[in-house]
């Protein structure tokens, strides 16, 4: 569905890169994210593969699609959901579905179905100037599956929802790829991408790092550790022990042979964790 190969993308002519020979495929059907902290150059790929930015050096096809020339068609294909919501103010919510629907040559969805799906029908008919910073990433957010996206962009699409709202955007993104939609999300939010992604790319200072999928990453980076709570005098205590070093293996043995155990249950490293340790920089 995307391909990428020796991209490079600098703001300024002769400038730093903001992306730095970038090289990956996403295939059909793939949750495929792109993890990195703030300035990782995560935006820029994403404006690069929707048309937005120019391709300046490097191969890119997006959806069977040159990006050297993109064509309207393409636009029929994608869906993009930005981090800053860009609603019209003075239009009410289903105003801007319906404007932006009209810019289709495509089948499109029920503006009311979709507010409905985020919770946002009973305001479908409010001025978006007057809605908070969630309600217009709700509502840029299921703009963006307006189309019926082949490819959906999504850029931190959890970012600065509450919980309910956040765990409803993922169920919505999980619905959606089961039905066959390939999905592209760039985020700094481990979490989101441990849950939603097949594969992830680790991004930092503008090159790529690593892919893989979260559960790889984990056997191949995750040290194996065990949490266990056991009573000792009367009083419940906590250890996490490496199932490598030979001290800490003993020390499990032991615990295991007073038999007070509580509960015991094999660790796994977070991405967080692995980002670190493959990049040498944290997420934040
Ligand atoms: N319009 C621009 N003009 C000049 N430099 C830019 C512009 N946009 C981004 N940059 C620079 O390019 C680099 C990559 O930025 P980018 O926005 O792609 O990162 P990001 O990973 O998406 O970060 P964030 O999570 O904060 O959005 C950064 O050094 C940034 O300062």
């Amino acid at each position: 569905m995307i391909t990428v190969k020796e991209l490079f993308h600098a703001y300024e002519k002769g400038g730093a890169y903001a992306v730095h020979n970038a090289n990956f495929t996403v295939e059909k059907g793939e949750v495929f994210g792109f993890l990195g902290p703030s300035g990782a150059g995560k935006s820029t790929t994403q404006g690069i593969l929707t048309g937005l930015l120019p391709l300046q050096q490097g191969e890119v096809t997006v959806a069977g699609f040159d990006m050297r020339h993109p064509k309207r068609e393409m636009f029929n294909k994608i869906g993009v959901s930005f981090e800053q919501s860009n609603a019209y103010g003075k239009l009410t919510a289903l105003e801007n579905l319906d404007f932006y629907r009209k810019l289709f040559d495509v089948p499109t969805v029920d503006p009311m179905k979709l507010l409905e799906m985020v919770g946002l029908d009973h305001v479908a008919n409010k001025k978006t100037e007057e809605f908070s910073k969630g309600m217009k990433h709700r509502l840029t957010f299921v703009r963006s599956m307006i189309n019926h996206p082949e490819m959906w962009f999504l850029d931190e699409p959890t970012t600065g929802l509450d919980p309910t709202i956040a765990s409803q955007i993922k169920d919505i993104v999980k619905e959606e790829n089961a039905k066959g939609t390939t999905v592209f999300l760039t985020t700094h939010n481990m979490f989101v991408a441990d849950e939603l992604c097949h594969r992830v790319a680790f991004i930092i200072d503008g090159e790529i790092k690593l892919i893989d999928s979260p559960r790889n990453l984990k056997l191949k980076y995750g040290e194996k550790m065990v949490a266990v709570e056991y009573m000792e005098n009367a009083e419940l205590k906590k250890e996490t022990l490496s199932l490598v070093l030979e001290e800490e293996k003993n020390r499990l043995a032991q615990i295991i042979q007073k038999g007070n155990i509580q509960m015991m249950h094999t660790k796994e490293a977070t991405l967080e964790e692995i980002f670190i340790k493959v990049t040498g920089r944290g997420l934040q």
